[in-house]
C-alpha cells in the first residue's frame, strides 16, 4: 500500500512522558499511532517527554504504523524544539493543535522546512495535519484544510476544545458537534487529504462508542482519533465491509479491468453504470476487506 493511499481509521493518542505505552504503541493494530507532547503531557515535563519521544521513534520498530506527533501550540515556548527533534528523529507527520488559521499551518511549514535541512531530511518530506479545535477554526477550515499543498495529510476536528469554545460540551448524541464534524469533512474532501473524528473519552462506554464511530463513518471520514487500545478493534469493526459490499466490489472490480482490455471505461453491470468513481470506491472497499483479513492481496475471499 503506497503512503497516500493507506488506511487512516484509527490515530492511537499516546502520551509523550509514558515510557511503557510508547514503547508497547506498535502491538495494538492502529493505522497510526500520534505521541502526544500537548495536553497529555504536564508542563514540567515538556522537555523529558520530547526527549523521550525521539529516542523512541528513532529506536523502537513500530511495524506498518503512520507516526505522528502532537506537537505543541504555535503559543507557547515549546513547539520550535518539537519540531526540531520530530524532523530529526524522522517522524512521518506533524499534527499542529488548535489550528484557527491557514497562516498558523504556513508559520509550522516554515519552520519545519528550515529542520528539514539542518538534519539533511528531503525538503517536503514530513508531513502535517491541522486539528480544529474551535469557532473560529472551524470556519477556516477550508483555507486550512488547502494551505501546504503537498505536505497536508489531513485534519481533524477536536471536540473537547472544540465545545469548550463554543459554551457547550459532549453529550451523548453528539449535536453539538454536527456542524463542525460536517464542515470539516467538507473542507477535507475539497482539499482532498483525509478527515478524522475526535476521541471518545468514555472507555468503557462500549455502546456509545460505536454508535458514534457508525455516525462518523456513515458521513464518510476516514477514521477516529482514539485513546484507549480497547476502541481500535471497535472502529475496524463499523469501518469492514460486509460480505455482499466485497461480494459486488469484486464483480465491478473484474468487470472494469475486462472492460478496460477492450479499451472501455465505461460499462453496464445488472442495468447499473460503472464508470471510474464507482470503480474507485470498489477498490477502497477491497482495501478495507484486506486490512480486515476478508480477502487476500489479489482481492478473492479468504476461506475461514
Ligand atoms: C482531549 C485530549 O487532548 S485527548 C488526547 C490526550 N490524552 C491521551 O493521550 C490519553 C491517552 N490514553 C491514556 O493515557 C490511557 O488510555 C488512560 C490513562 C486514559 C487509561 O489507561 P489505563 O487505565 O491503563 O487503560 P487500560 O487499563 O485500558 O490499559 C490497558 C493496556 O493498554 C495500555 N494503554 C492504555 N492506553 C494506551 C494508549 N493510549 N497508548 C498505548 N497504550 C495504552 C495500558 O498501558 C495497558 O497496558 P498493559 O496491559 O501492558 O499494562
Ligand atoms: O483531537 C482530539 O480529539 C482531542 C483533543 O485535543 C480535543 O478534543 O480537544
Ligand atoms: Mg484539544
Amino acid at each position: 500500500m503506497s503512503k497516500q493511499d493507506r488506511l487512516r481509521r484509527t490515530m492511537l493518542f499516546v502520551p509523550g512522558n509514558n515510557p511503557a505505552m510508547l514503547k508497547d504503541a506498535g502491538i495494538y493494530g492502529a493505522d497510526a499511532i500520534m505521541f502526544d507532547l500537548e495536553d497529555a503531557v504536564a508542563i514540567s515535563e515538556k522537555d523529558a517527554a520530547r526527549y523521550l519521544v525521539y529516542e523512541m521513534v528513532k529506536k523502537v520498530d513500530f511495524g506498518q504504523a503512520e507516526l505522528v506527533v502532537r506537537i505543541n501550540g504555535l503559543d507557547t515556548p515549546y513547539w520550535k524544539n518539537d519540531v526540531r527533534a520530530m524532523v530529526k528523529a524522522g517522524i512521518d507527520v506533524i499534527r499542529l493543535p488548535k489550528v484557527e488559521t491557514a497562516d498558523m499551518m504556513t508559520d509550522l511549514t516554515i519552520m519545519i522546512l528550515l529542520a528539514e535541512k539542518e538534519f539533511g531530511r528531503q525538503a517536503g518530506e514530513t508531513r502535517v495535519m491541522a486539528a480544529i479545535e474551535s469557532a473560529l477554526g472551524v470556519l477556516n477550515a477550508r483555507e486550512i484544510a488547502m494551505s501546504c499543498q503537498g505536505r497536508m495529510m489531513g485534519i481533524a476536528l477536536s471536540g473537547m476544545d472544540y465545545t469548550k469554545d463554543m459554551g457547550t460540551h459532549r453529550y451523548p448524541d453528539g449535536q453539538e458537534l454536527y456542524f463542525a464534524r460536517s464542515m470539516v469533512l467538507h473542507a477535507a474532501r475539497a482539499a482532498k487529504i483525509a478527515a478524522f473524528d475526535t476521541v471518545f473519552t468514555d472507555m468503557n462506554d462500549e455502546a456509545g462508542f460505536l454508535r458514534e464511530t457508525r455516525l462518523i463513518h456513515q458521513l464518510g471520514y476516514d477514521g477516529k482519533s482514539v485513546i484507549n487500545p480497547r476502541q481500535i478493534p471497535l472502529v475496524n469493526l463499523v469501518y469492514q465491509p460486509t460480505k455482499s459490499e466485497i461480494l459486488a466490489a469484486q464483480t465491478i472490480v473484474a468487470a472494469s479491468k475486462a472492460a478496460a482490455k477492450k479499451g472501455s471505461g465505461v460499462l453496464s453491470l445488472n442495468g447499473q453504470m460503472i464508470d471510474r468513481p464507482v470503480v474507485l470506491q470498489a477498490e477502497k472497499v477491497l482495501q478495507l476487506a484486506k486490512a480486515t483479513h476478508l480477502v487476500d492481496t489479489k482481492g478473492n475471499d479468504i476461506e475461514k
